[in-house]
């Protein structure tokens, strides 16, 4: 069971408070037996369940609360709140780190963890932040960790160090950090070999590399689909090891998730990232609340905006990007900033479950990656093209066989492919100068978005989207959904 399940499973057993007459200690009961079975079935530490489970009967005393929704909102909201301090770890989550000096930080894990995937998600993060990053690869167990750390840190533009010859794990590590801290770097990230439980001589090597590079933070980081074993295996790190936060990987795929929350019992440190595929944006900073909240199908506004934002070009850009389209200038770099945009933003599925309302269970994940790897497969046939052609709203220099045939041979795709890619611009194209007549559009973006505009905006938007996604949105009524619930919020 994936976590969208087992929040849609802890929903629908909330859900049935509100279908009982009267809610009674044994309308309690039935309610918390469902939610302890969809948590057990995801994993979650039988003792924890056990615990979430006591813990609201003591807090909710039904004979002496009042009547109706009342009652089943303060159910709701004691579930709610021991989901999240199940997650936090009884800690709030780690302090920031100081800019302007060293910060230290060391991965640990087991073998295929996703450690040297995360080291570079994280100092990829932190490099956005403002911060100077370095990376040192002190795994000498894995033939060819290196390079792969080497191959990570070159595509991210993050400095690092290693080594092929020498085979302590504890000198590199050391002579990684000094180096990095002569060149003023100020968050050197160490990675190092996974390892199991069993391996005594590995985590000794382990701690050896902590008393070399004194490490500010040592975070451990675990596949979320590991399931029970979670438990004893992060309590081994823990009793070696200073861990103080948790990073969970492979959110993405069939990951049942409830691993991490032993995970976080056995070393009492919070989560704080989680990673939600193998790509570098794929990355996101963990909130107990939130994901808790989107877990039920709550929703994560907060979220939801940042990520619009962070993948919505600069205000002028806007602008200035608003006032071509609507002349008819919409070339092929447009669409390929509009594509990359799209990228930033990550799949849809993870996008939408952060609108109230729209649970993950609305978007069928199968089709996304196949949209993603279209867009992809479109984006590097246009690094085929010259700026000359990139800037052109011409259609005519489309249907030249030669130009095509280049394309094609640079980006080594088919002509087919830059076929669709062509025609995929000419519909854009088309969509957006008939779209472009009806938006009302604010002369400064600044200014304030007025919800009337914005409705008759997202009316008109959903008018553009293609028939597939608008169906993997949940149709035209869930776009209505989601405008009601844009009432306001704007
Ligand atoms: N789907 C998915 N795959 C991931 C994620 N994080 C890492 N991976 C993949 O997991 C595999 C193992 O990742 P690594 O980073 O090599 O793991 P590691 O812990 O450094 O491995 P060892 O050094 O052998 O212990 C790779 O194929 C990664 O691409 C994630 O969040 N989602």
């Amino acid at each position: 069971m994936v976590l969208a399940e087992l929040g849609q499973r802890v929903t629908q057993a909330l859900a049935s408070l509100s279908a009982a007459p009267v809610i009674d200690e044994a309308v309690l009961d039935a309610c918390l037996k469902e939610i302890a079975a969809a948590l057990l079935q995801a994993d979650v530490n039988v003792r924890l369940v056990a615990s979430l489970r006591n813990n609201v009967k003591k807090r909710v005393n039904v004979s002496e609360l009042g009547r109706g929704l009342s009652k089943q909102r303060i159910i709701e909201k004691a579930v709610f709140d021991e989901l999240c301090s199940m997650i936090e770890g009884g800690q709030a989550a780690q302090q920031e780190f100081k800019k302007g000096r060293t910060n230290i930080v060391m991965f640990v894990g087991l073998q295929g963890a996703g450690k040297t995937t995360t080291c570079t998600k994280y100092a990829h993060y932190y490099k956005r932040k403002g911060f100077k990053p370095a990376m040192v690869c002190a795994d000498t167990f894995r033939a060819g960790a290196f390079d792969q750390l080497k191959q990570n840190a070159t595509k991210a533009q993050i400095p690092f160090y290693g080594s092929y010859t020498e085979t302590d794990p504890a000198v590199i590590a050391q002579q990684g950090v000094e180096r990095f801290k002569q060149e003023k770097r100020d968050l050197i990230i160490v990675d190092t070999s996974g390892r199991h439980k069993q391996e005594e001589s590995l985590f000794e090597e382990m701690r050896q590399v902590a008393a070399a590079v004194q490490p500010d933070h040592v975070i451990f980081v675990m596949d979320g689909s590991i399931g029970q074993a979670a438990f004893d295996q992060a309590k081994a790190f823990h009793d070696s090891v200073d861990v103080g936060q948790v990073i969970i990987t492979k959110l993405d795929g069939h990951a049942k998730g409830g691993g991490a929350l032993s995970a976080v019992a056995a070393t009492q440190s919070p989560i704080t990232f989680i990673g939600t595929g193998e790509h570098m944006h794929e990355f996101e900073h963990f909130e107990a609340k939130k994901f808790v909240g989107r877990l039920l199908g709550k929703g994560d506004w907060g979220g939801f905006i940042d990520k619009v934002k962070d993948a919505i070009p600069e205000e002028d850009q806007q602008q200035e990007l608003i006032e071509k389209i609507s002349k008819g200038e919409f070339t092929l770099r447009i669409m390929y900033e509009q594509f990359q945009n799209i990228m930033k933003m990550g799949p849809m599925s993870q996008v939408m479950s952060m609108i109230p309302g729209f649970s993950n269970a609305i978007m069928q994940p199968g089709s996304e990656k196949e949209s993603q790897a279209k867009l992809k497969r479109f984006m590097t046939i246009m690094d085929s093209m010259t700026a000359k052609e990139l800037d052109s709203s011409s259609t005519k220099i489309f249907s030249e066989p030669s130009r095509i045939l280049r394309w094609a041979r640079g980006s080594g795709s088919s002509v087919i492919d830059v076929q669709l890619m062509l025609e995929e611009y000419k519909r854009l194209a088309k969509v957006f100068s008939t779209a472009m007549k009806g938006m009302k559009i604010p002369k400064n973006l600044k200014g304030d978005m007025n919800p009337r505009n914005m409705q008759a905006n997202i009316a008109q938007m959903s008018k553009m989207l293609p028939p597939h996604m608008l169906k993997m949105m949940g149709g035209p009524g869930a776009i209505q959904n989601l405008m009601k619930q844009m009432e306001g919020k704007f």
